[in-house]
């Protein structure tokens, strides 16, 4: 948490005035007691309004000078701790942006959000409550007693002793509550995991009818978290009346002993109602002091979490010279390339050997899982070979700068993803300055055009992750993202699931007749979408069971076989394919 405090570097101004305003404002509030003692052993006394009168305008005085300096604190914390979780917040979101996707995989996306959001925001409220009340709370109860022994030194004997008593209940209880404050915390984390799982599932939910078991696991969740809610609320609810018992008992010894000393002609009635005022100045302190503890505490464990998140250094490694041009013969290579995703037991890909020319189509097939989506993913870098090399344009992938890399590729991923914005804003993640007229080429290619034209055209308002277009539409739209930049390498991962075959067939001959004529990898279940490919890789289990085109493996493939045979009877084997 400590190495998180350098993002308030930049308030470091607003970090020293806002406690010192809260050091102002308790500084006047503890001259009231005087002030009220001598209206008493005075005013009231010698039934002096003049006097009265005088002292109450210095009371008023004390309070509107309090309340400014008071106000410029909140002012100056609130501004500190609203700057540092600015800081803080982009730090942390440039640090997951440098995150290899395997290290998005491990973290899970729900836990970055909740270190994000919920975290970030107790570390904020953290960082405002200890600048406006770590001083000021000990300063407070410390000035009191302090005055109170300037007022008389018996009578503050009974503070010495209420204070000893006070901090071992309210530290005692607060120990108590932490580390259940910290349970809390963590099952507050699952049901936001669950609320956030459930709300990106809604739909599925839905159709599988599993509503009601939702519900269920969402309440018994639910329920362990107010369990605990209610076991740390008795506790703490123990503090004030236990607490006010002290100082009840307390405040009755002072004004015995006072009462005693008073008749002796020790000190005045106006001393004993200003230590009176003491304690309870030191009652209120103590009580906000332990709240604080609470607050600083919870924020220290959110910031923790954060800070863990900042300790993944990611193994991504980019080198930052642009290579010298090979003149290769290849666009892509895979040398003897095996694939481990982190924590998994088996290779997902083993001895993966192919070479591509500029230009050729290439397409993948093979059954559910067999490590298609894998192989292509790791052209970009998306994933790292953990064997063999991987070459574009005869230059190993890792030896180029990743926008540099990845700015040859165009990825169409298996889900479609569109953000918020108009068609062309969407359409600029693939070229930031790309022309009106690049985009509709673009479109036309991806078959996508008249969906544009029907919608009005390029500044229809695509809502957030396109809720407002089909899930073909989707598709079209991405497709044309990765087109815009008309790229080298154009990746199409089973990107036409769910267009139609008519579709699906005028894509695949719009894309074969580019002019940049980009090298294209056809990922598909589907034999008809890689019938004509000038290569077509055929993976089982994530191995190599056979590279040729369709003729060949039609000869000497049995996986590509049996994948032809199960789908010779669904489908026209007129559908026309690259
Ligand atoms: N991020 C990941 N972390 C761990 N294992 C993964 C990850 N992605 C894929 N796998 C595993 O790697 C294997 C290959 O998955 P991959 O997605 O490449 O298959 P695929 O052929 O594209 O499947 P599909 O046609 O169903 O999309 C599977 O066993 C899968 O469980």
């Amino acid at each position: 948490m400590k190495k998180l405090l350098i993002y308030l570097k930049d308030y470091k101004k607003e970090s020293i005035l806002g406690p010192l305003f809260k050091l102002l404002e308790a500084s006047f509030e503890l001259l009231v007691p005087l002030v009220i003692a001598r209206i008493i052993d005075h005013g009231i006394r010698y039934a002096d309004t003049g006097y009265i009168f005088r002292m109450c305008l210095l009371l008023a005085a004390l309070g509107t000078i309090g309340l400014a300096c008071s106000i410029t604190a909140q002012y100056y914390a609130a501004k500190a701790a609203a700057g540092f979780a600015k800081n803080l917040r982009h730090a942390l979101f440039a640090h997951i942006q440098s995150f290899s996707y395997s290290e998005l995989d491990t973290l899970g996306t729900s836990t970055m959000i909740t270190r994000m959001t919920s975290d970030m925001n107790q570390v904020q409220s953290g960082v405002n409550l200890t600048l406006r009340l770590l001083l000021r709370s000990p300063f407070i109860v410390f000035g009191a007693m302090i005055m109170a022994f300037m007022l008389d030194v018996q009578s503050a004997l009974v503070f010495v002793a209420a204070i000893i008593f006070l901090s071992v209940v309210i530290f005692g209880i607060m120990l108590w509550c932490i580390p259940l404050y910290k349970k809390v915390q963590s099952k507050l984390d699952q049901v936001l995991r669950i609320t956030r799982e459930n709300l990106t599932g809604v739909r599925v939910i839905r159709a599988f009818c599993m509503e009601e078991d939702e519900i269920r696991k969402f309440e018994g969740c639910n329920e362990e978290l107010t369990q605990i809610q209610k076991y740390v609320g008795r506790i703490s609810a123990l503090m004030n009346p236990i607490t006010y018992i002290i100082i009840n008992l307390s405040i009755i010894w002072l004004i015995w002993t006072g009462a005693i000393r008073v008749n002796m002609g020790i000190i005045t009635q106006g001393t004993v109602v200003a230590l009176y005022n003491y304690m309870s100045q030191i009652l209120a302190e103590l009580v906000k002091l332990a709240n604080l503890i609470i607050t600083i505490n919870k924020s220290i464990a959110c910031g923790n979490r954060i800070q863990e998140i900042f300790e993944i250094s990611s193994d991504f490694t980019e080198s930052e010279h642009i290579p010298a041009p090979k003149n290769s013969l290849f666009m892509v290579e895979f040398n003897h390339v095996d694939l481990r995703y982190k924590n998994a037991g088996d290779n997902a890909l083993t001895d993966i050997n192919f070479k591509v020319r500029p230009g050729e189509i290439v397409g993948i097939i093979g059954g559910t899982g067999s490590g298609k989506s894998s192989l292509v993913n790791m052209i970009p870098r998306f994933y790292e070979a953990s064997a063999g090399d991987i070459l574009v344009d005869g230059i190993p992938v890792k030896e180029y700068p990743v926008n540099m890399l990845r700015d040859k590729i165009g990825v169409v991923p298996q889900k479609s993803i569109l953000f918020k914005g108009t068609i062309r804003s969407n359409m600029k993640w693939g070229k930031q300055n790309a022309t009106d007229e690049e985009i509709f080429q673009a479109l036309e290619i991806a078959q996508a055009k008249e969906v544009t034209e029907n919608k009005g055209g390029l500044d229809y308002m695509v809502d957030q992750g396109g809720k407002n277009l089909s899930g073909g539409q989707k598709q079209r739209f991405t497709i044309a993202r990765a087109l815009v930049r008309q790229p080298e390498i154009l990746i199409l991962d089973d990107s036409s699931s769910a267009l139609d075959f008519a579709t699906d067939a005028a894509l695949r001959k719009a894309i074969g007749t580019m002019e940049n004529r980009p090298t294209v990898f056809v990922v598909s279940q589907r034999i008809s979408s890689v019938k004509h490919c000038d290569q077509i890789i055929v993976l089982d289990d994530g191995a190599v069971a056979g590279i040729g085109t369709d003729k060949n493996l039609m000869q000497s493939c049995k996986v590509y076989q049996e994948i032809y045979a199960s789908q010779f009877r669904k489908e026209d084997s007129a559908h026309g394919g690259f």
